[in-house]
């Protein structure tokens, strides 16, 4: 790639108005995802796939080739799923032209985005993507995340200890330059470290205690 495409971000997608053009295999999947993190999704298709007639998400029926720039005003996120790559792309241009984000999933030269494969818990989520050269290589290099990196207990305590630590600092010292400092003394004391990795929680945060103890001395 000769230059940076794209960015990832974590989106909260709960104010966000969801059009998915297509209600075959691709479009249910990705709606029905969508759906499970906002309220306002949206599908226009000639047809329907049975789970999406049973579920409370919008249903449009119409002809694609119809949807012009007055109908896209009324959403922000845009995935055309239809078989019809040459509608696709059309309302997908039409889609960009107004500013929206759109994502043709045949198309990563037309799409503004990618939809990753992901993992997500209350503590970590994991996004990945091979740019849609193999979405089950995709798979793999999540899956290795998740048991080589994810299921080591250290990366649990280490998330825990940090936010005390964090919300404690944020309490106790007003400058976010100093804090930032101890942040970085505190994760990189070796002593530190090696009560995280044996999940020594009371000792660790002791000798976070310390290391900001002393910071305060001086
Ligand atoms: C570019 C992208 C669309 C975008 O822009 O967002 C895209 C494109 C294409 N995928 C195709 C095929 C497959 N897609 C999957 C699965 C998923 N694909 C998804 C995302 C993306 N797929 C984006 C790139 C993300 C990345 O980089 O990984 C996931 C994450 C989300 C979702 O789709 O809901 C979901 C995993 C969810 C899960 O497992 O939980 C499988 C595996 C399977 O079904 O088990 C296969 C078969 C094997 C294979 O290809 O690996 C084809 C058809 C090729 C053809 O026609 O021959 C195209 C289009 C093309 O290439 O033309
Ligand atoms: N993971 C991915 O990203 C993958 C993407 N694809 C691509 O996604 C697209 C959709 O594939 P599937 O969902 O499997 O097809 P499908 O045949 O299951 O569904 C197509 C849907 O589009 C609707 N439709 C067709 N023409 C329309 C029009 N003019 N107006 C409104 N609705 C219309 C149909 O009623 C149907 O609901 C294809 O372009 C396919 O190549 C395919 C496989 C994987």
């Amino acid at each position: 790639m000769s230059q940076l495409r794209y960015f990832p971000i974590f989106l909260d997608l709960t104010k966000f108005r969801v059009l998915v053009v297509g209600g075959g295999r691709i479009g249910s999947k990705r709606a029905l995802k969508m759906s499970k993190y906002c309220n306002n999704v949206t599908v226009y298709s000639l047809e329907f796939s049975q789970e999406l007639q049973e579920s409370k998400i919008n249903l449009i029926k119409g002809d694609a080739k119809n949807i012009d720039e007055n109908f896209l005003k009324n959403y922000d996120i845009i995935f055309v799923a239809t078989n019809d790559q040459l509608v696709n792309k059309e309302i997908c241009l039409k889609a960009i032209k107004q500013g929206k984000l759109c994502n043709n999933p045949t198309d990563t030269d037309i799409s503004q985005f990618i939809m990753p494969i992901f993992y997500s818990d209350e503590d970590v989520e994991i996004a990945v993507t091979t740019y849609g050269k193999s979405s089950l290589v995709s798979k793999m290099i999540l899956d290795k995340i998740i048991s080589n990196i994810l299921d080591d207990t250290t990366i649990r305590t280490a998330i825990e200890i940090m936010y005390d630590i964090k919300n404690y600092l944020k309490k106790k010292i007003n400058d976010p330059s100093i804090r930032y400092r101890l942040y970085h003394e505190i994760f990189n004391d070796n002593d530190f470290e090696i009560f995280i990795k044996d999940n020594k929680i009371i000792e660790a945060k002791k000798r976070a205690e310390e290391i900001i103890n002393e910071y305060a001395r001086k």
